[in-house]
């Protein structure tokens, strides 16, 4: 009958379906709305999983950490205009971390946006995105979105990784083509991220540098992390015997607790080492631009730098051994180099052993607070203890004083557990990476956020409950941000505006879902409290009360906030 010899026919809405599907992308973090709901129906009737938020930036935040996680491009989809611009911080954040991301947005039609005629939700969406992304690519063709998708893809993940927009007009969806020849169209992406082998000249140069230094040091930033060489890399610090530090995200690459760990002697390393080897990190703020007094005497220093991004040497100071390439590449050379050829500094790793014992030391005490209300290191003493019990457990952390103190008390165990602000030191990613570590891991999570950063994207409780993740929140709630102590100078009727409602139970928020709330004072209850949440798996908010006046302004950041000269706050 006719039926049967008509050519089968696909479309815009299956080809873009298939071209995700065709390279291993499954998931999707989305807020649904014209013209992207009944792709998101067809995706999910495909089997994909289609994560639906409460707000863009969410959604954008859980798929750029997605990416971190799995190193392939987690994927981002939002309505035109007013949701794709809600998309878009997220799409800069990705970026500036270097997470592999997409951000794929539905457009209005190319002919009425370029004669400025007002269609629904009309923007120029690509121009606006592109400086804010490694790249951005349109499709008008349904022919071309196997290699539209194709692109994006490698865009995300080669060379540093980062965030890519793809704008999809409507009128693409509903396009038809010949089902054989949609099929052909489709690109599945070959070796995208390639190993990449430094040259043998740079490799000696900074070995050289290696076996001539007293007192070598190597810095692990989230690049190290995100690479998974993970073997590789705890194999060149135990041969090597070189103490190690591990920026935030980069905890638990190798345990915090690591006989050559440095993290509780940071000072020290920095000021005294003499060799200094950066692997995947960057010598920006976080590491006060390699200069200044953290780093000791002027030119004290020589630099080693692995990184993907050439153009990353010599960014702060000068690099005296290069090293360009795949973190696993180099690694697994520079560790055949040392074989043999190393002398542990075991002298210079005792006394970075002797510093870091007596700061753990003089720290154990205010972890054993039993103060109430709390104060921040009595509260982090149980979740730390909660960690050491579940090292698989995913830690979300964000805030002030919650994320400065959390970071260095808090012990990691296993690479790629903690999630945190990053190099932005942006509020907001909270929910969105605690429902992505929960959907990507299938493991607990645990959130541990400031009062103020939760606020950012607190909405996203429904979102937990509503897909029953085992998320369990731990808000910090000292009343405000930073602390709750701020007061109107004016002593008029308006609080602060550095303060919240006193007395506010965040917990009920999460019973409104359908979720368990918890109210605790104490650092026994609040470990309690984890403990029943890890163990069930319900999503969970802990509202944990700490003192009002136990913050620090902007927590270790205060000193990059200006203040008056001619009038005192
Ligand atoms: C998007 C955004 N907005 C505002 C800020 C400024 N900011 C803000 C608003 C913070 C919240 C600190 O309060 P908190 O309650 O989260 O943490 P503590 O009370 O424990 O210090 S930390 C910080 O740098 C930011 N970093 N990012
Ligand atoms: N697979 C990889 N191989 C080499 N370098 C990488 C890889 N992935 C990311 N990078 C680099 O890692 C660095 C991450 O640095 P950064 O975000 O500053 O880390 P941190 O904040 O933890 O110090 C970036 O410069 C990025 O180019
Ligand atoms: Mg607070």
């Amino acid at each position: 009958s006719v039926v049967e010899d008509a050519p089968a026919l696909t479309d815009g809405f299956q080809l873009v379906i298939d071209a995700l599907k065709l390279n291993d992308i499954n998931n999707l973090y989305v807020v649904p709305g014209i013209p992207i709901s009944d792709l998101l129906r067809m995706a999910q009737a495909e089997g994909m999983r289609v994560v639906s938020f409460r707000h863009e930036q969410n959604a954008g935040n859980a798929a750029a950490i997605a990416g971190f996680m799995t190193r392939k491009p987690g994927v981002c989809m939002t309505v035109s205009a007013p949701g794709f611009l809600n998309g878009l911080t997220a799409l800069a954040n990705a970026t500036t971390n270097c997470f592999p991301m997409i951000l794929i947005s539905g457009s209005s039609e190319r002919e009425i946006v370029d004669l400025q005629q007002g269609d629904y939700e009309e923007m120029d969406q690509l121009a606006i995105a592109k400086p804010l992304c490694k790249a951005a690519f349109r499709i008008l063709h349904a022919q071309d979105i196997g290699i539209g998708v194709a692109r994006a893809i490698r865009a995300a993940v080669s060379g540093r990784p980062g965030g890519v927009y793809l704008d999809l007009p409507a009128k693409l969806f509903s396009q038809v083509m010949d089902a054989a020849e949609g099929a052909k169209s489709l690109v599945k992406v070959v070796d995208p991220t390639p190993a990449q082998y430094p040259s043998a000249e740079a490799v000696n140069r900074a070995l050289d540098l290696l076996k001539g230094a007293k007192r070598p040091l190597v810095i692990f930033g989230k690049g190290a992390a995100y690479a998974q060489a993970d073997d590789t890399i705890r194999a060149f610090v135990e041969k090597s015997g070189i103490p190690f530090l591990q920026m935030s995200m980069a905890k638990g690459l190798l345990p915090d607790t690591h006989p050559q760990s440095a993290g509780a002697a940071r000072s020290l390393v920095l000021q005294e080492a003499d060799v200094v080897m950066l692997v995947g990190a960057r010598l920006n703020w976080l590491l006060s631009h390699g200069k200044g007094k953290t780093w000791g005497k002027p030119g004290s220093k020589k630099f080693i730098q692995i990184d993907i991004e050439p153009k990353e040497m010599d960014s702060n100071v000068e690099i005296h051994a290069p090293l360009v390439g795949d973190i696993a590449s180099v690694m697994e050379v520079l560790l055949k180099g040392i074989e043999g050829g190393l002398t542990p500094p075991t002298d210079w790793m005792a006394t970075v052993a002797a510093k870091r014992e007596q700061n753990v030391a003089k720290m154990a005490p205010k972890l054993m607070s039993n103060a109430s209300p709390m104060n921040f290191h009595g509260a982090l003493g149980a979740l730390r203890r909660v960690i050491k019990e579940r090292p698989d457990a995913m830690l979300v952390n964000e805030g002030a004083n919650t994320l400065d103190l959390a970071r260095g008390i808090i012990d990691m165990y296993e690479p790629r557990k903690r999630l945190d602000v990053g190099t932005w030191g942006v509020m907001g990613v909270g929910m969105g990476y605690a429902v992505a570590a929960a959907v990507e891991s299938g493991k607990p999570v645990l959130a541990v956020e400031g009062d103020s950063a939760f606020g950012f994207s607190g909405m996203e409780v429904e979102t937990i409950c509503r897909y029953n993740l085992p998320v369990c929140i731990v808000i910090f709630n000292n009343n405000g941000i930073y602390r709750g102590t701020d007061v109107n100078p004016t002593g008029g009727a308006d609080p602060s505006p550095m303060v919240f409602v006193p007395g506010s139970r965040y917990d009920k928020m999460m019973e409104a879902f359908g979720g368990v709330g918890v109210h605790v004072t104490n650092p026994d209850e609040l470990y309690r409290a984890v403990t029943e949440a890890m163990d069930s798996g319900r999503p969970t908010l802990i509202n944990a009360v700490i003192d009002p006046a136990a913050g620090t302004e902007s927590g270790n950041i205060g000193s990059l906030n200006p203040t008056s000269s001619v009038r005192k706050m």
